[in-house]
């Protein structure tokens, strides 16, 4: 048997944990997002003790199938500490059990609190330490320098929201300047520049992994928020998401109504290496049956090939 490639703790990129974890499990990251009307389904509580068993039997059903979950903080926060205090367990036990974290927080802020939002999501340490955070550059993509930096020293990753799924981002992600580059255009050259200059720190640093032959083509790990209902916009607004090889996390599959085929041919060349594709009522919906949600991940995943 082949040793398991070295983690985090050995300096490995966020970029190389993902692209490992897909070549492992495949594209799918199943999204933890505890409706409420889902915890009524599950006949569970709404409050915190019904979010803990909601989140146990989801991680169950995801270990040794998915490589990424991406929990939706919203649904925690609305419990108040004691929801926080789930969604700090259910990392932890998530990242012990082998999986990548996505803290879904969509933070953006300017300066010393960038930072602080930043420190809380990525060190590997705090409560809510996360292998990677969603972040909003609509105050400026120079925002989130402090967002890079604590990824840099973190080796975490971020996705940058470029082109999101809900039908309203485009009146601001496809605003053009005078020479008809589209706001999420800049968005996203911006992105690969930070992803491709991170990717050379971590060289110049001799991080251990990125160069492990078990390891493969790593990925960048600066990625981008690319919708799967809106993927198709890129190509035709001459957004290039190719550059840099970042992640692309593609949410809108399944409960949005963005289907495989659609995917690929919104992604085109990108879809084979770059989409990590988020499901989460598409997922949850099926439980609270254990083999029906492990039957839903299996199918999903057979659909993303
Ligand atoms: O950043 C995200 O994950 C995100 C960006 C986006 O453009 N659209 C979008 O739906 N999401 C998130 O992805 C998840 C989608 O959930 P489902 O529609 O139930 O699969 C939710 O947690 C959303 O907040």
């Amino acid at each position: 048997m082949t040793s398991p490639l070295p983690g985090r703790a050995a300096g490995v990129s966020f970029g190389a944990r993902l692209a490992a974890a897909m070549r492992t499990h495949g594209r799918l990251c199943v999204g933890l997002d505890p409706h409420p009307q889902l915890l009524t389904d599950w006949g569970l509580t709404q409050d915190a003790a019904g979010l803990e068993v909601f989140c146990d039997r989801v991680l169950q059903a995801c270990i040794g199938r998915v490589g990424v979950l991406k929990p939706q903080v919203a649904f925690f926060e609305r419990y108040g500490v004691a929801g926080m205090q789930v969604l700090s367990q259910v990392q932890h036990q998530a990242r012990a059990a082998g999986l990548l974290v996505i803290a879904d927080a969509k933070r953006g802020d300017i300066g010393s609190t960038m930072a602080g939002y930043a420190e809380a999501w990525l060190n590997p340490e705090g409560d809510f330490g996360a292998d990677a955070l969603t972040v909003s550059p609509y105050l400026g993509f120079g925002s989130l320098q402090p967002a890079l930096d604590a990824a840099a020293r973190h080796r975490a990753g971020l996705f940058v929201l470029a082109l999101t799924s809900n039908p309203e981002g485009q009146q601001v992600q496809l605003a053009q300047n005078a020479q008809g580059v589209t706001v999420a255009g800049q968005i996203a050259a911006e992105a690969a520049a930070a992803s491709i200059a991170l990717g050379q720190s971590h060289t110049a640093a001799g991080s251990a992994g990125a160069e492990d032959p078990r390891a493969g083509a790593a990925l960048g790990s600066i990625g981008l928020v690319v919708g799967a209902t809106t993927a198709g916009l890129a190509a035709q607004h001459g957004i290039d998401l190719a550059a840099g090889r970042m992640p692309l996390l593609a949410p809108g599959y399944g409960a949005q109504g963005a289907g495989a085929e659609e995917l690929r041919a919104g992604f085109g060349e990108s879809y084979a290496e770059q989409v990590l594709v988020n499901s989460s009522r598409g997922i949850l919906s099926q439980g609270p049956d254990p083999d029906s949600l492990t039957r839903a991940i299996e199918l999903a995943k057979t659909d993303l090939g």
